[in-house]
């Protein structure tokens, strides 16, 4: 870049076309050649109010600020204007956004929190450093072309153990070095879990996330829960190094939550065995990069949980969803797949409570993801509203607006605040204790969050007009997120069952003697 020091006035005469220059954010960019190019047109550049004078207010009205750092664009730059800095600082690698809302309170600076402590907070600056150098720019590449993560981030992952994290605490990190050896296994906690997820949200591209550990957040935990020692002393390992991938297949065309009405069948043979297991599963994440699939058959005995290997008879097809292909969803079909029994995962007959046994910590999963996901959103708003000028005032002049934002704020705060509580108790009850008595606050938590959620999208669109219909430009990431905001809504359960879920828990446990 040249360091070449001009004045206001030098450049005010290079206002033609022929010759154009205009400064945006005290730096002077040479757009003659450029103009032609220029994706909003010529006529824009010309303009006498933009040609030769200082355009920042007009260019980030109508562009992110990212747009000046692809290398393209880098090169208009000629000089900087003489005794001017910089006001636009864009966040570094692992920086914490100081837009209000953007972070939670425990990262925010100033403020308390009687969950977090230093593990959690070296934790977090180092899983973000590493989100925003590896997993986001991959995410940017790789999500945008439907391809699924890339090798690199794949084997950085496995390095620091990020798979293995992603399940939570459990003796399935034992032994393991967590995080360059940051945090060790056994102070592991739902905490740093909570973060894993909410960081990774910040990745901005859902499909892509759920590419990465959608399947292995929902498919491992039967393996590690039900599994026989073999399996898992193969397995694990394989997952944890991101040499192999594992999603969960219980949904079908037939039926979706309803698990007894699945046709998938597992028949024993004459030698008792293996399994023969035919049939089809569909919306399964992760399912195209899948070398295992934990899928729900229906057996002699009822319904059971089995590992099927990507074997002979084992096909994937991908399934055109509102999201990313990179989630690799895919549509599964069983033709005669021949599998040990030893691949069983728990009893024979008891897959239900194998499936339900990790509903509440998909559903808590989700929580996160969906707390931090609406906070990327109102982020996004409020710079926006703060830069864009209407009738000739910055949005958040608008009283209509601000009530939209004050909306979302309090709905993702109460959220936030609703989820580490929980979290809390997460970190201080048995699995069977939170079995029982936070299946129901989960659950409404859940149901609340993802109706949060859209209004939340909803409102984004509304605030960011047009631009908010559109896939590229400063409103692409609001586009992207009220196509996908349903997801979370759909999936674990959806909505208005968790929510009556939530309200028949609390009747259950209802005192005999209360009355009114
Ligand atoms: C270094 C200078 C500039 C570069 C590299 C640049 C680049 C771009 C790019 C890449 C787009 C496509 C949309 C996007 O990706 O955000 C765009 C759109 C546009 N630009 Fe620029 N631009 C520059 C300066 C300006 C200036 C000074 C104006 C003055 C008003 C302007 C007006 C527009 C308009 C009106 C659009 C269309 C916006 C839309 O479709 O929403 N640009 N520009």
């Amino acid at each position: 870049m040249s360091t070449k020091v001009f004045t206001r006035q030098d450049v005010e005469s290079h206002n033609q076309a022929g010759d154009l220059w205009v400064i945006i954010d005290s730096k002077v960019y040479d757009l003659t050649k450029f103009k032609d190019m220029h994706p909003g047109g010529v006529g824009v550049l010309l303009h006498s109010d933009v040609a030769g004078l200082d355009a920042t207010e007009a260019f980030y009205g109508l562009h992110k600020g990212e747009v000046l750092d692809r290398p393209q664009y880098k090169r208009l730059v000629i000089g900087t204007v003489k005794d001017e800095e910089p006001l636009v600082a864009p966040p570094g690698p692992g920086d914490i956004s100081l837009v209000p809302y953007a972070e939670p309170t425990w990262l925010t600076p100033g403020y308390y929190s009687p969950y977090f402590k230093e593990t959690h907070r070296t934790y977090q600056k180092a899983i973000r450093q590493f989100i925003d150098e590896v997993i986001t720019p991959d995410a940017a590449f790789n999500g945008s072309r439907g391809k699924r993560p890339s090798t690199e981030v794949n084997e950085k992952m496995a390095e620091l153990n990020l798979f293995a994290m992603s399940l939570g605490p459990g003796k399935h990190l034992k032994g393991l070095k967590l995080m360059n050896g940051l945090v060790t296994p056994e102070e592991f906690d739902p905490f740093h879990e909570l973060i894993t997820s909410q960081e990774l949200v910040r990745c901005g591209d859902r499909g892509y996330g759920d590419g990465i550990i959608g399947g292995l957040v929902i498919g491992l935990p039967p393996v590690i829960n039900f599994g026989s020692e073999e399996l898992k002393q193969k397995v694990l390992p394989e997952v944890f190094s991101g040499k192999k991938f594992i999603c969960l297949a219980i949904s079908e065309a037939h039926a979706g939550s309803d698990v007894f009405g699945l046709q998938t069948s597992a028949e024993k043979t004459e030698d008792g065995k293996h399994w023969i297991i035919n049939g089809t599963k569909k919306w399964i994440t992760g399912g195209m990069y899948a070398d295992y699939f934990s899928t729900g058959c229906k057996t002699e005995d009822g319904f059971t949980v089995i590992l099927i290997p990507r074997v002979e008879g084992v096909e994937t097809k991908p399934i055109k969803t509102s999201y990313s292909p990179s989630a690799g969803t895919a549509y599964v079909t069983f033709d005669n797949v021949k599998v040990p029994v030893e691949n069983t995962l728990g009893p024979e007959g008891g897959g239900i409570f194998v499936i339900l046994s990790n509903f509440n910590h998909e559903r808590w999963v989700m929580c996160c993801s969906s707390a931090r996901s609406q906070r990327y959103i109102i982020e996004r708003c409020l710079k926006w509203i703060n830069q864009r000028k209407a009738f000739g005032k910055p949005l958040a002049n608008q009283p209509v607006v601000r009530a939209k934002i004050a909306a979302m704020i309090s709905r993702a705060e109460a959220i936030q605040a609703w989820l580490e509580n929980i979290t809390y108790q997460m970190c201080n009850m048995s699995y069977k204790q939170q079995a029982s008595k936070l299946a129901g606050q989960i659950a409404l938590l859940k149901a609340y969050s993802t109706k949060s959620a859209q209004q939340t999208a909803q409102d984004a669109v509304q605030i960011f007009g047009g631009r908010g219909i559109t896939q590229s430009g400063m409103g692409a990431e609001i586009e992207h997120y009220y196509r996908t905001v349903t997801f979370d809504s759909l999936l674990g359960g959806s909505e208005d069952v968790l929510a009556d879920l939530g309200v028949r828990q609390a009747i259950k446990a209802m005192p005999k003697n209360s009355k009114l």
